[in-house]
Order: C-alpha cells, then sequence, then structure tokens
C-alpha cells in the first residue's frame, strides 16, 4: 500500500503558555487536495513552520511519504515543495535566475534545470516573461514564479501556507484554479492553508482547524453532511462559533 503524502500524528506546539497546536492529526492523500481552513490565529502558520521543519515539534511526528521527518529531515523534506506565506524571491535577479539558483541548492544539474524551468513557466503562461526582474512582477506573477520554484525539484507533496495573500481577485483565481489542475492532472498531493471558504472546491478534502485543533476532516460532502449544513460556509460558522460558546 502506498504511504500517505502527509502524515500528521498528535502534533503540539506552544510559544509559551497554552497551545498553539493542540494534538493535531491529520493526513493528505496521494494525488488529493486538502484544503487546512481556519480563522486567523487557528494555527495554520505554526503547523506549516513543523512541516517544513523550521521549527521541531516536542510532541507527535510527521511523515512524508512514509519518511519520518523527526530521523530523516533531508529526505522527508525533499519530496516536498513549498510557498510559503511571505514571498521569498531574490527582486533583483530575473525569474529565470530565481529558478536556476534554486534548482542548483537541490544539486539538479544546469541543463536539466534548464529544460525544467522551460516547461514549468510554459504551464504557467510565464514563459516569455523569464528575462524580466522579479521586481517588475506584479503580485499574481510572483506567485506563479514561487508556484514553478516549489515545483523544479518534482516534489510528492505541494505545501502552501495562504499563497492568495495580497492578491487581486484574479490572480487569486488563477492560482487556485492551477494548483487544483495540478492535483487532477498530475497526481499532485497538496495541503493549501486558507481562510477563504471559496478557495475551497466541492470535491476537495477539508480539514477545519481552530485555536490548535482540529474540528472537521473529511470531503466537503461528508463535512456538511456531519454538521447538517447546506454549504461549507455554514458548516465553518457552525464549528467556528460552538467552540467560542
Ligand atoms: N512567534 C510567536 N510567538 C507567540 N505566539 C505566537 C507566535 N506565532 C504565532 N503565535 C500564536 O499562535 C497562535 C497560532 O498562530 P498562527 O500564526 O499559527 O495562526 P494562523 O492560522 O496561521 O493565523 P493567520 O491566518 O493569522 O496567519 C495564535 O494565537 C498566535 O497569536
Amino acid at each position: 500500500m502506498t504511504a500517505p503524502a502527509l502524515e500528521i500524528e498528535g502534533l503540539s506546539y506552544g510559544y509559551g503558555r497554552g497551545f498553539a497546536l493542540d494534538d493535531v492529526s491529520f493526513r493528505v492523500n496521494q494525488g488529493e487536495f486538502t484544503a487546512l481552513l481556519g480563522p486567523n490565529g487557528a494555527g495554520k502558520t505554526t503547523l506549516f513552520s513543523l512541516i517544513t521543519r523550521l521549527f521541531e515539534a516536542p510532541r507527535g511526528a510527521i511523515k512524508v511519504c512514509g519518511i519520518t521527518m523527526r530521523d530523516h529531515p533531508t529526505k522527508a523534506l525533499a519530496r516536498m515543495g513549498v510557498v510559503f506565506q511571505q514571498p521569498t524571491l531574490d527582486l533583483d535577479l530575473t525569474v529565470r535566475q530565481n529558478l536556476h539558483y534554486f534548482a542548483a541548492l537541490h544539486g539538479i544539474a544546469r541543463r536539466d534545470a534548464s529544460i525544467r524551468i522551460g516547461e514549468a513557466l510554459e504551464r504557467l503562461d510565464m514563459a516569455e516573461r523569464d528575462g524580466e526582474k522579479v521586481r517588475q512582477l506584479n503580485g499574481g506573477h510572483r506567485r506563479r514564479v514561487e508556484l514553478a520554484r516549489a515545483l523544479l525539484h518534482k516534489p510528492d507533496l505541494l505545501v502552501l501556507d495562504e499563497p492568495t495573500v495580497g492578491l487581486d481577485v484574479p490572480a487569486r483565481r488563477g492560482i487556485v484554479e492551477h494548483v487544483h489542475e495540478l492535483c487532477r492532472t498530475q497526481g499532485m498531493a497538496v495541503l493549501w492553508a486558507t481562510h477563504l471558504i471559496d478557495e475551497v472546491h466541492a470535491d476537495d478534502r477539508v480539514v477545519v482547524i481552530h485555536k490548535g485543533r482540529i474540528l472537521a476532516d473529511g470531503s466537503v460532502t461528508d463535512v456538511n453532511r456531519t454538521n447538517a449544513s447546506a454549504n461549507l460556509t455554514q458548516t465553518f460558522h457552525r464549528l467556528i462559533n460552538q467552540v467560542a460558546a
């Protein structure tokens, strides 16, 4: 049996008093788009910091494609592509230079990197912008470059922390649709953190997080049914209000 792309088991983390994450468990299956949906302060970025190993979790386990992060961090991270909430491109390098730099960090040979960069930019409709400095690009195009970069080493799992923050509606829609398509056409497993319900598609899996705890986990249809709701907006507000009450 193939291991899930991501398994989170019993993960807890605190910055001091109390828990930012409290006994969090869920999985992302291969080829599945999983939306991690939670309001501000729910714990999404903390979870991403643990998954990408910026922090180490004192309690719980993270496995990427069956590889335990604590025991084999380099191997586990190599299977993952990451788009952080804050952009991390070098503004004074061109699109292509940024991507070549990243490819070199991953040990991808220059000729192979050139091919992969060309393909990635083509897929994202960015091929004609490859010689432009990132500083000249708008927010939506910068995000596309970050997405292309996250895919260069052909990861099995793509994790994105609120990747549409600061984008206008068409740019946001473009990125949401593109990542869903990657999932559909290339079998990419995706973990997409957001507080925006309209970024979740009807056939996605959704994990609702609030105050560091998982409140719901399943297909959108199942989660709505369990909560006797007509749609995800209603489910989300019901779950959040129950905790607040
Ligand atoms: N560096 C830190 N020091 C202390 N507390 C923190 C720190 N970072 C986050 N927190 C707290 O941990 C909790 C979870 O925050 P986190 O940033 O993970 O949530 P989030 O879901 O990503 O929110 P947002 O959508 O606003 O980015 C919040 O209560 C937050 O105030």
